[in-house]
C-alpha cells in the first residue's frame, strides 16, 4: 500500500526503532470485530448460538474478532435483531474504557453512525440518557437507525454544532464521549480513501476543530464528571496535543488512568509543549503492538469526584394525567408501566420521553425519546423501535422462529407470512416476531396469516 511520504517521515520519527515493524502491518489483513449488545444477550449465552467462529478480543469482555472473507454477520437475523455491532477492535475502546452507569447523563458529541453510542446506551440499561449528536444530518439518520435496532429508547438523537448544545446542557452530564473527526490515520488499511482525506485536509486542521469541540463539551459536563477523548489517528496535535489545550484553559481537569492491556502504549508527553508525565496515563494503540488498527485514548475528570448518589429516579408520585386509551388497551398486553407525564404526542405520534430533561426547544433533532407508536383512528399501531425494545417475556402475543426457519428471511424482506403451524387458537392483532427469543418486529395475525410490519426501509435485500 502506498503511504503519502510526508506521512512515513512522521511515523518514522515518532516509531523510530519500531517503523518498519509498523509498516509491515500494511502487508498484513485488516482485522474484523463484533461487539455484543449486553442489554440484549449475556456474551455467554451470545456464545452459545453465536452462529459463526469468533474467537475474544482480550481486552473488550463483549468483543470478538470474526473472519471477515469468510462470513457476513450483517446478513445474519441475529444482527437484525440487534444482539451485535460491527466494530473494528481498537474502536470498542473508547465506550468501554468510559465507566458509564446505569442512570447516568451521557453525551456522544460525535456519534454517527453509532459504533460507540450503542455500547454506551447499552451499558445505560434503560436508565438515565444517552444524547447521542452529529453535525451531519444524513450520518445521524444512520446513527438513528444503529440506536434504534440495539433497543435503546432512553435517548435524544440530534444534529447540531456542538456549540450550540452547550446553551441547553450547561454541566448536565455525568460522563461525555468524544470520538473526535480526525485525520484518520490508524484507519488507511481499513479504509484506503482516508489517505487521500488526509492528504486534503491534515492533521493542523482537525486539530483546530478538536480544540473547539473539546472546550464545548468541557462546559457541558458536571464538576465531577468524566470525559473521554478518542481519536483513531497518531499525530501528537490532534492528540495529546488537544488534551494539553483543554487543560491550559480549563485546569480543573485531571488526567485519568486508564484500565490497561499488554498491547496498550502510553501516550507521549514528548509530543507536548509541556512533556508532563501526566500525559504518558494516556493510551495509544498501534496496529504492530496488538491486533487492532490505531487508536488514541485520554480519560478526563472534571475537578474532584463528587460522592456517589443513587441515580435511580425514586418511583415517587405517579402523574395523575391518563394515558391514551387506545394506547393502553395497547399496553394491557406488555408489562410496561409508563408514566403519561412523560409522553410527547406529536400528531399521530407518541414518544415516551426520558426523565429529567431540559427544554430542548430549537434543537435540531432526529428522534427525541422512544417513539412508541402511532395513534390513529380508535387504535394505536405500535414502532418498530418499541419492537425492539421490548424483551420477549415482555409481550403476550408472541411469534418466536427458530434461526433455521424459512419465513425469518422473508420476514425481514418484508413479505406476509402463512403461520397456520404455529397460530392454534391464537387470537388476532399485533404479534412481536421474534428469533430463538430475540424481536425482529411487529406483524398483525388475522387468521393463518401474518401482515408484515416490518419497517420497510430495515427489510433485508
Ligand atoms: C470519528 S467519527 C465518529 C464515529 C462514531 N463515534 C462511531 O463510533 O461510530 C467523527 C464524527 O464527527 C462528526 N463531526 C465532524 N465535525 C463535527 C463537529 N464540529 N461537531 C460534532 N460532530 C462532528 C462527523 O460527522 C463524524 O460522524
Amino acid at each position: 500500500m502506498k503511504l503519502p511520504d510526508k506521512f512515513e517521515e512522521k511515523m518514522q520519527a515518532l516509531l523510530g526503532d519500531e517503523f518498519p515493524e509498523y509498516l509491515s502491518c500494511y502487508d498484513e489483513p485488516r482485522y474484523y470485530g463484533l461487539r455484543v449488545n449486553t442489554n440484549k444477550i449475556s456474551v455467554e449465552d451470545f456464545k452459545k448460538i453465536c452462529p459463526f467462529e469468533i474467537t475474544p478480543i482480550p481486552w473488550i469482555e463483549n468483543g470478538f474478532y470474526y473472519d471477515g472473507d469468510k462470513v457476513t454477520p450483517s446478513r445474519h437475523p441475529y444482527y437484525f435483531a440487534g444482539l451485535y455491532y460491527l466494530q473494528e477492535p481498537s474502536a470498542m475502546t473508547p465506550a468501554n474504557r468510559l465507566p458509564v452507569e446505569p442512570g447516568d447523563k451521557v453525551l456522544d458529541v460525535c456519534a454517527a453512525p453509532g459504533g460507540k453510542a450503542t455500547e454506551l446506551g447499552a451499558k445505560l440499561k434503560g436508565e438515565g440518557v444517552l444524547i447521542a449528536n452529529d453535525i451531519s444530518n444524513s450520518r445521524a439518520k444512520g446513527l438513528l437507525k444503529n440506536i434504534e435496532v440495539f433497543g435503546i429508547g432512553n435517548v435524544l438523537v440530534l444534529s447540531e454544532e456542538p456549540g450550540k448544545l452547550e446553551d441547553y446542557f450547561a454541566e448536565y452530564f455525568d460522563k461525555i464521549l468524544i470520538d473526535a473527526p480526525c485525520s484518520g490515520e490508524g484507519m488507511f488499511r481499513k479504509d484506503k480513501k482516508m489517505v487521500k482525506a488526509w492528504e486534503e485536509h491534515g492533521p493542523e486542521f482537525f486539530a483546530n476543530i478538536q480544540k473547539s469541540i473539546i472546550t464545548q463539551a468541557a462546559r457541558m459536563l458536571k464538576p465531577g464528571g468524566m470525559l473521554l477523548y478518542s481519536t483513531c489517528t497518531f499525530d501528537g496535535r490532534e492528540n495529546e496535543g488537544t488534551i494539553e489545550y483543554l487543560l491550559k484553559k480549563y485546569p480543573e481537569f485531571e488526567i485519568l488512568g486508564i484500565k490497561g492491556y499488554e498491547g496498550f502504549e502510553k501516550g507521549m508527553p514528548e509530543l507536548t509543549a509541556s512533556k508532563s508525565e501526566e500525559f504518558a496515563k494516556t493510551v495509544r494503540i498501534f496496529p504492530h503492538k496488538m491486533k487492532g488498527e490505531g487508536h488514541y485514548l485520554a480519560l478526563l475528570r472534571k475537578g474532584k469526584p463528587l460522592p456517589a448518589t443513587d441515580k435511580k429516579l425514586l418511583p415517587g408520585k405517579k402523574s395523575k394525567k391518563k394515558l391514551p386509551e387506545d394506547l393502553e388497551v395497547f399496553l394491557e398486553d406488555t408489562t410496561w408501566e409508563l408514566d403519561a407525564a412523560r409522553l410527547d404526542v406529536h400528531g399521530e405520534r407518541v414518544y415516551y420521553m426520558p426523565e429529567d430533561l431540559p427544554d430542548v426547544c430549537g434543537i435540531r433533532f432526529l428522534r427525541t425519546g422512544l417513539l412508541l407508536g402511532e395513534l390513529k383512528k380508535k387504535r394505536f399501531e405500535p414502532s418498530q423501535a418499541l419492537a425492539m425494545c421490548l424483551k420477549k417475556d415482555e409481550y403476550k402475543k408472541v411469534l418466536d422462529f427458530p434461526v433455521s426457519d424459512e419465513r425469518v428471511k422473508r420476514y425481514l424482506k418484508g413479505e406476509t407470512l402463512d403461520v397456520e403451524d404455529m397460530t392454534g387458537s391464537k387470537e388476532k392483532g399485533w404479534y412481536l416476531v421474534c428469533v430463538d427469543g430475540y424481536p425482529l418486529g411487529f406483524g398483525k395475525l388475522s387468521g393463518q396469516t401474518l401482515k408484515n410490519k416490518y419497517l420497510p426501509g430495515w427489510r433485508l435485500c
